[in-house]
């Protein structure tokens, strides 16, 4: 299988480049077992993953597109480097106020803000499932926390999620996407992140769990 392997940042998934390659090369085919594996690293955000798809789908078709990377999760009984399955990914800022309310892109018959996952390819383990949004701005501020709560109920949030499912169902690719919880969402406290814990569970699991597809 033809693996298209996506994050954010290089960090996220470096020990599982060092684990397969001697020198990074994004232009590689790395062979794990059965299946051919190719990294992108996007850079940070929806615009920045929209545009480094575009350009690698153009060149290539993929069996598989799986999104890898940290999160922050709106719920305390995941645990910091828990591992996830985002089935949907919401677009959740794209939308008009309307005074104290928000009219989502769907509303207004305007596009769609919700993708979802994969329903032919399989991840293994059984990683909890959940609903995520993807922000441009991580939420950091307890009003706008509890807003977004009471009108989309997520699980988890990332910058780049929705962008990487919208890449692939214009392409018609099958996506997956598993992410480490690095932290909390909440007031902003960089203290309270658990990125080694996060990076290192996420990576454990990709080295041999890329092998199961
Ligand atoms: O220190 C900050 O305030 C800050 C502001 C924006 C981004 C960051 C990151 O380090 C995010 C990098 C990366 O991690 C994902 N991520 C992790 N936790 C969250 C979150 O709580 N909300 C949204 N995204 C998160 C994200 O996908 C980025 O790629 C730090």
């Amino acid at each position: 299988m033809k693996i298209l392997l996506v994050a954010a940042t290089y960090q996220e998934i470096e020990p599982f480049i060092k684990n397969y390659s001697t020198k990074f090369d994004t232009n590689q085919w790395l062979k794990i077992d059965k299946n051919e594996v190719k990294i992108l690293i996007t850079g940070v955000g929806m615009v920045a993953t929209a545009f480094a798809m575009g350009k690698a789908f153009a060149n290539e078709k993929y069996d598989l597109a799986l999104n890898v990377g940290i999160a922050g999760s709106f719920y305390r009984n995941i645990k910091l480097g828990q591992l996830v399955e985002v089935r949907e990914d919401i677009l959740s800022e794209l939308g008009a106020e309307d005074d104290e309310e928000f009219i989502s892109l769907e509303q207004l018959e305007l596009g769609e803000v919700e993708f979802t996952a994969s329903d032919k390819i399989f991840i293994k383990e059984s990683f909890r499932k959940v609903t995520a949004i993807t922000v441009n701005t991580v939420h950091g501020n307890e009003e706008s926390i509890s807003d977004i709560r009471e009108r989309v109920n997520p699980t988890i949030e990332t910058m780049e999620g929705a962008a990487f499912f919208y890449a692939c169902e214009e392409t018609e690719t099958e996506a997956l996407q598993v992410r480490s919880i690095s932290n909390y969402v909440e007031k902003r406290n960089r203290e309270n992140w658990n990125l080694p814990l996060a990076v290192k569970n996420l990576n454990d699991w990709l080295i041999t769990g890329i092998k199961a597809f």
